[in-house]
């Protein structure tokens, strides 16, 4: 029995045990399935995890949740990372409060008892403090999940927002201010002018609207290049704002544009101060990498309400009393006048006639004899441009070339000029006649532009003319600081055979330097420094010194303008060979130069310096 017994119990042992271990086997089983299961979990979990920190990163966004009730805070990395405060700190919500700016600390705290004590949820713009010299920007949400006692859950997100609110800021700088100058640009300007001109309307006060153009700024620009001009762009800019007042705005509207608002006038005079104290800031030169520039400019003025009621209108009239102002001289001020209108339009109507005029063929040469002294002998002459207007008759290029210079047509004009010089020449060669030197004007803008040696030799080879019989007057600007290009562009020119003559010496950017660098073969004695001689002492030394450095330069003169027999007879003195002016001559039509030449076939060109 006992074995039965024994045989019992162990068969009953070893069926439990067979049991027992089957289930051992299965739990066992079970629990590494569900233990792979946790672990996939948990690694999926993990995963997740990783795939939220990193995005949390990305958005420079991170998250936060407390319990109220039981103190329990949560904040992701990000959080910590972006509130510079160390992973191992506690997190809660008067450590949140803690990383904000002093002076945002309660708009916060303000959010967060709003939501808190059961107010929606809520989002506010906060800064932190200053690292890195700026204060970052951080947008925090809020939210609650409540339950029967109230909120038990406070959470939300906190996300860097510094670089989007800087790019937010650069795209509104781009779409308001000129980035040149740091000035506003049209659109902010007119949006201020209107809100300025709606107060003045209801208080009925008087404004001012100024437009300014710069004198020249063309000329610097195209001849010393766009950085220089850039350069004195922005240094005018600071010149003019620092003469306004704060309620003034100033804004650049267009390359050398500028446009102001005077929005608070208590007589119209006021505004003319204003001008003068603008045009006096731009008289001192500019120092522009180390050369001295100078530029003025010409100012128009419209009032409200005398003017226009609308910004648009005033704008317009201030526009037009510029043009006005640049027509009467440049460097000064015009109040506008309804006569303007018809003014500026007459300068349209003059530059689209100027353009058919070339087409027409009705700009022609006429030419001013240069005469060797004290014998009188006609050794050149200088090509001068003449309009023949159908209706208005002679134009003068003191009205045209400027307009010419301004719209561009310039190039047209000087290519007809010195073509026509060339079949000129080829001319009196043709009938015989003994050769004279032919000088031609050369605008600045004209010399510059690319591609000017090209034109030049296109128009010698098409006409056959000889260079060696022409002068190129070129005026001060247009040599201003030669750099290889127009170096090297004179050089040919001199290797072609041309003489190059410097008008109107003296008159402008004059830099002895650039005397010694180029290879002119004369200079020009302006006529405003021929008028008052002998009696002026200044004009007198100038003169004097000109002849005496144009000697040591190997170079020959020209005195221009003169017109009495003292100034010839000053200049004789001072050992001046070659004059030209209304005493001896003015400038004549070809067919009288042609007969000055028949009746005297003894003379020849002055002889130019090697
Ligand atoms: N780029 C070009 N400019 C040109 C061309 N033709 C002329 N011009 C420039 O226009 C300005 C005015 O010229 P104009 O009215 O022809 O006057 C010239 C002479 O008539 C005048 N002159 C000559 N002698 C005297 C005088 O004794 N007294 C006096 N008051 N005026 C006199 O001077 C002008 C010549 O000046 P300049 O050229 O400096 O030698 C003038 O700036 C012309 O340059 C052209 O084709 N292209």
């Amino acid at each position: 029995m006992r074995v039965v017994a024994q045989h019992v119990s162990t068969g009953l042992l070893g069926t439990f045990l067979l049991v027992t271990s089957g289930r051992t086997r299965r739990i066992e089983s079970l629990v590494s399935q569900r233990t792979a299961e946790l672990a996939d979990a948990s690694a999926r979990l993990i995963a997740k995890q990783a795939i939220l920190t990193h995005a949390e990163r990305i958005a420079r966004l991170g998250s936060w949740e407390t319990q109220p009730a039981t103190g329990k805070t949560y904040w992701s990395a990000e959080l910590f990372h972006i509130l510079g405060v160390p992973p191992d700190q506690a997190a809660g919500v008067d450590r949140l409060l803690a990383a904000i700016h002093p002076d945002d600390r309660e708009t916060l705290r303000a959010a967060l008892n709003t939501v808190g004590n059961g107010g929606a949820a809520t989002s506010v713009d906060v800064r932190l403090p200053e690292r890195d010299g700026s204060s970052p920007i951080v947008h925090v949400s809020i939210e609650a999940t409540r339950g029967a006692d109230g909120v038990e859950t406070l959470r939300g997100t906190l996300q860097d927002i510094s670089e989007r609110r800087a790019a937010e800021a650069h795209i509104h700088y781009l779409a308001h201010y000129d980035t040149l100058t740091g000035l506003p640009n049209r659109s902010l300007w007119a949006s201020r002018a209107s809100q300025a001109l709606a107060f003045a309307r209801r208080h009925q006060l008087k404004l001012a609207v100024l437009f300014l153009d710069l004198d020249n700024f063309k000329t610097i620009n195209d001849t010393l290049g766009h950085p220089v001009g850039d350069r004195l762009l922005s240094s005018a800019a600071g010149r003019l704002s620092a003469c306004l007042r704060d309620e003034d705005v100033l804004a650049r509207i267009g390359g050398d544009e500028f446009v102001i608002l005077l929005p608070k006038l208590n007589r119209s005079d006021d505004a003319a101060v204003v001008a003068r104290k603008l045009l006096e800031s731009l008289t001192q030169p500019f120092d522009i990498d180390g050369q001295e520039l100078t530029v003025s400019t010409s100012i128009g003025i419209a009032v409200y309400p005398g003017n226009g009621s609308d910004i648009d209108v005033l704008l317009k009239h201030a526009d037009t009393a510029m043009y006005g102002a640049k027509n009467e001289g440049r460097n000064d001020f015009r109040f506008f006048t309804p006569d303007m209108n018809s003014r500026v339009f007459a300068r349209l109507k003059l530059e689209n006639a100027l353009r058919r005029a070339i087409e027409r063929n009705e700009l022609i040469l006429e030419y001013q004899p240069q005469w060797e002294m004290p014998e009188q002998r006609l050794i050149g002459v200088e090509a001068l441009v003449r309009w023949e207007h159908p209706e208005r008759g002679r134009v003068t290029p003191l009205e045209f070339i400027p307009v010419a210079e301004e719209s561009g047509l310039i190039h047209a004009i000087g290519d007809h000029v010195l073509r026509t010089a060339c079949l000129q020449q080829a001319a009196w060669h043709a009938a015989g006649l003994r050769p004279v030197t032919i000088a031609v004007n050369i605008s600045a803008l004209q010399f510059r532009r690319q591609g000017f040696l090209e034109r030049v030799r296109r128009i010698i080879d098409e006409t056959g003319a000889d260079p060696k019989g022409l002068d190129l007057e070129l005026t001060e600007s247009a040599l201003m600081q030669p750099g290889p290009e127009i170096e090297a562009q004179l050089a040919s020119l001199r290797e072609m055979g041309f003489g190059l003559a410097l008008d109107d010496f003296g008159t402008g950017y004059s830099s002895l330097a650039y005397l010694k660098r180029i290879p002119l073969t004369h200079l020009k004695i302006d006529r405003s420094f021929v008028q008052d001689l002998p009696g002026d002492a200044e004009d007198a030394a100038i003169a004097t010194a000109t002849l005496s450095i144009a000697r040591d330069l190997g170079l020959a003169v020209i005195a221009e303008g003169v017109e009495t027999p003292a100034q010839r007879d000053f200049l004789l003195t001072r050992q001046c060979r070659v004059m030209q002016g209304y005493l001896l001559s003015p400038p004549l039509p070809a067919t009288a130069i042609t007969q000055l030449l028949r009746d005297d076939q003894v003379g020849g060109p002055a002889a130019r310096p090697p």
